[in-house]
């Protein structure tokens, strides 16, 4: 039987998915929060639900199952009962920083007054200070800056669940996530995979859990086959955490034999690997010309098991050669994000050209705003699917970055 999380590739047929609708957290702050938050704008809300409704029904009329994050997670809390709602709600205030105290006690008593999906859609959209009848008169309170709005910071990037965790083969990774503004969101993905039905004792692995230092994000990390990784040495990821992630899904029977670590320019626009290069066939990838350097050079690792639990290291910079030895194409298409016009390239990129969400081998979701870029892929060959974008690509993050692929069928 299929496992609930069963993902071997990027590109095979894809059967189910999650995915978050934007809520009040996408529009919950001030443009001075804008940095802090990794957002570049303020979206409009109605459209962008509309557009992200937009997306998950050209998944739904391609045959995808789609679940909800915020669903999952109030389920998974009641299918745990009473402690798992406590536990979870200590860990959430510990996160926040509320570990102890009477600030403490108030908002847990604030959240425990809901319903458990309004306790989470009310974690996810933040808590304002205007909403409880309190003030603070402990030295921590008064101490504290009096014109910030909130007690709880809204998670504004959750609609891009790609990156809190990742499904690789029958396992995921859960990830400790770079910066304070994204680190509580792997928090639900934890909970629904300890307690939701759908997942809790059904075998999965977790390759790295999220009680680390050192820091991942599924935005770097790419399924190429099932037996070969991608990952990004990036602004979000670190090359410690991919040698973790690395021993031990050698060491623990995940079918993973080789995972082949890029750098990339560690900055806000190239955040991610998925950002600049995706795998949208069997032998074809999107590429910001960005990336490369001169002659179309760009760092990589391939990572191998060693002897003694040692890792194997062989540093190359030619991408094009490097995938086809793992992968043993004998020709690849690496196609240019904004058909490789520095100008258009570098705006398309900006707006999540080099995003795309493969949905079957050769078809793959894109935004429409990425005019150039889409028809240089059907140049190429591929089908695409143009999706709106207006309003969510504001968070600076495309098809792939807002989909958390958790089962695919196998190549
Ligand atoms: N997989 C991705 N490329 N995700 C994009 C995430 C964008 C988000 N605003 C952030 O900075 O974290």
């Amino acid at each position: 039987m299929t496992k609930p999380i069963h993902v071997t590739s990027e590109i095979g047929k894809l059967k189910v998915v999650m995915l978050k609708r934007p809520g009040v957290e996408v529009e919950n702050f001030t443009p001075d929060m804008m940095p802090r938050l990794l957002f570049d704008d303020i979206p409009y809300l109605p459209v962008a639900q509309k557009e992200h409704d937009n997306f998950a029904d050209t998944l739904r009329d391609n045959g995808v199952e789609v679940l909800y994050l915020e669903k999952l997670a109030a389920e998974a809390i009641d299918a745990g009962g009473d402690q798992v709602k406590d536990a979870f709600l200590e860990q959430m205030l510990a996160e926040s920083g509320y570990a102890a105290g009477v600030l403490h006690n108030v908002l847990k008593e604030y959240l425990l007054s809901m319903s458990t999906q309004d306790m989470v859609i009310k974690i996810m959209g933040g808590v304002r200070k205007n909403e409880l009848d309190f003030v603070p008169k402990d030295l921590v309170s008064a101490a504290e800056e009096k014109d910030y709005q909130f007690f709880m910071d809204p998670m504004p990037n959750l609609y891009f669940t790609r990156d809190p965790a990742a499904s690789i083969g029958d396992g995921l990774s859960i990830n400790h996530m770079t910066f304070p503004a994204r680190q509580r969101e792997s928090l639900f993905m934890e909970t629904i995979i300890k307690y939701h039905p759908r997942f809790a004792n059904q075998g999965l692995s977790v390759w790295r859990d999220r009680n680390h230092d050192t820091r991942i994000e599924g935005g770097d990390e790419l399924v190429l086959s099932d037996t070969v990784l991608a990952i990004g040495v990036s602004q979000r990821t670190s090359a410690n955490a991919i040698e973790d992630i690395a021993r031990n899904l050698f060491k623990n029977d995940s079918g993973y034999e080789k995972i082949i670590a890029i750098r990339i320019p560690h900055n806000h626009a190239m955040m991610h690997l998925d950002t600049v290069f995706t795998m949208i066939n069997k032998d074809q990838f999107t590429v910001h010309p960005g990336i490369l350097g001169e002659g179309g050079h760009i760092d990589t690792w391939t990572i191998t098991q060693g002897k003694d639990g040692e890792l194997n290291l062989d540093h190359k910079t030619d991408l094009k050669q490097v995938l086809k030895d793992a992968l043993h194409l004998d020709d690849l298409d690496l196609i240019p994000t904004g058909a490789g016009d520095p100008i258009v390239a570098a705006r398309e990129q900006w707006n999540d050209g080099s995003n795309t969400l493969a949905i079957a081998p050769g078809t793959v979701v894109t935004y429409n705003r990425n005019y150039v870029s889409n028809r240089v892929l059907r140049e190429h060959g591929l089908r695409v699917l143009e999706v709106l974008s207006s309003e969510l690509s504001r968070g600076r993050g495309g098809p792939r970055c807002m989909s958390m692929p958790l089962v695919r069928e196998d190549l």
